[in-house]
């Protein structure tokens, strides 16, 4: 895939937007949302593509995101209740989610200014097309096929409590040009599509059936692997001290695809995306900033790609 070195890179997710209720606190969350948040935190120009009720949550989770840098122009508001997520984390800091039917988010709506950002976006990311409602599934449609064939689309899976069928993921593969899952994820699209093979066989179906840029697959505290046509690479997870992995996977996704947008390699995209997602772990909830020393070798990686 071609895509012009150029920054800021314009980058958006698409779904969800919430509060996560966690033991140690409120904070924003939803995996799109937490994949724009930490773009913008990387320094892109990040938006995210939602709806919130017209209540003081509302209100607050579109103070919270813009003191984040980020642009908050194709959030629109409705009448529903904003969402918010119950999370009970299990001792190993596993969480577990709680979601509220009826809310905000499942309710997205495009309007032309948003088609535009589409049009001219660098990266999207999009949770499936099983949102619960029409309304949602058709915005999530329309901004996808809005997007030019130079914008990655990532399906990053999210199936733990959004209806599915096979269907669904079918179509929003076809969609996709990059796939990130985790190991619970693949085992699932194993079984519907009946692939009996090991993993990394797996992921060539995938792949090949699909047309697929890339696929990573991310395997918890056991680390990550990133697979393209002609490249792969395999990374131990950084041991962390862990407070909760919520949002883990949301980073990763996204440092691997500002990495990829900056033309790092397979391999160093991984590195970065396993190290961020690793420190993610070991904070309260999904988004905190990354630590410097992550964001400046990144930065100098970058320098390093353009002098080639
Ligand atoms: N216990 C852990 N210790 C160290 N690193 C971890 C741990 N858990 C996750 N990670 C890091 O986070 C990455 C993503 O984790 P995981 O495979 O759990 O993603 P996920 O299921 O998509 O996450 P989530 O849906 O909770 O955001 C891993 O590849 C690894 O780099
Ligand atoms: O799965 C969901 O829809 C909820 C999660 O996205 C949760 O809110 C979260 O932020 C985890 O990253």
């Amino acid at each position: 895939m071609e895509n012009s070195f150029k920054t800021p890179f314009s980058i958006v997710g698409i779904g969800e937007i919430l509060f996560d209720n966690l033991p140690s606190g409120r904070r924003l969350g939803g995996a799109p949302a937490n994949f724009a948040i930490h773009c913008s935190l990387l320094g892109a120009e990040s938006k995210v593509v939602s709806s919130v009720g017209k209540d003081a949550c509302g209100r607050e989770i579109i103070e919270q995101l813009k003191a984040k840098g980020l642009n908050t122009s194709c959030i629109s508001v409705n009448e529903h209740p904003t969402g918010s997520v119950e999370v009970k984390l299990s001792p190993e800091g596993h969480p577990e989610y709680i979601i509220n039917e009826n809310a905000a988010w499942d309710y997205i709506s495009l309007n032309r200014q948003t088609l535009e950002v589409a049009e001219n976006c660098d990266a999207v990311c999009f949770g499936s097309l099983a949102q619960r409602n029409e309304t949602s599934r058709k915005s999530i449609l329309q901004f996808l096929d809005a997007a030019g064939k130079n914008c990655f689309k990532v399906f990053d899976v999210n199936v733990r409590q959004h209806y599915y069928s096979k269907e669904i993921i079918e179509n929003s593969l076809k969609l996709a040009n990059i796939l990130k899952l985790n190991d619970e994820e693949l085992n699932l699209f194993q079984q519907m599509f009946a692939l009996k093979d090991k993993k990394l066989k797996a992921i060539d179906y995938l792949l090949d059936t699909f047309d697929l840029e890339l696929v990573a697959l991310t395997l918890g505290d056991k680390g990550s692997v990133m697979v393209s046509k002609d490249d792969i690479s395999l990374i131990k997870a950084e041991p962390a001290e862990v407070k909760d992995t919520v949002g883990a996977g949301d980073c990763f996704t996204a440092v691997m695809v500002y990495s990829l947008l900056c033309r790092l390699s397979i391999e160093e995209a991984n590195e970065f995306a396993s190290r961020a997602a690793s420190f993610v772990c070991s904070q309260d909830g999904a988004t905190p900033r990354l630590p410097e020393n992550i964001l400046a070798e990144m930065k100098n990686r970058q320098k390093n790609t353009l002098q080639k």
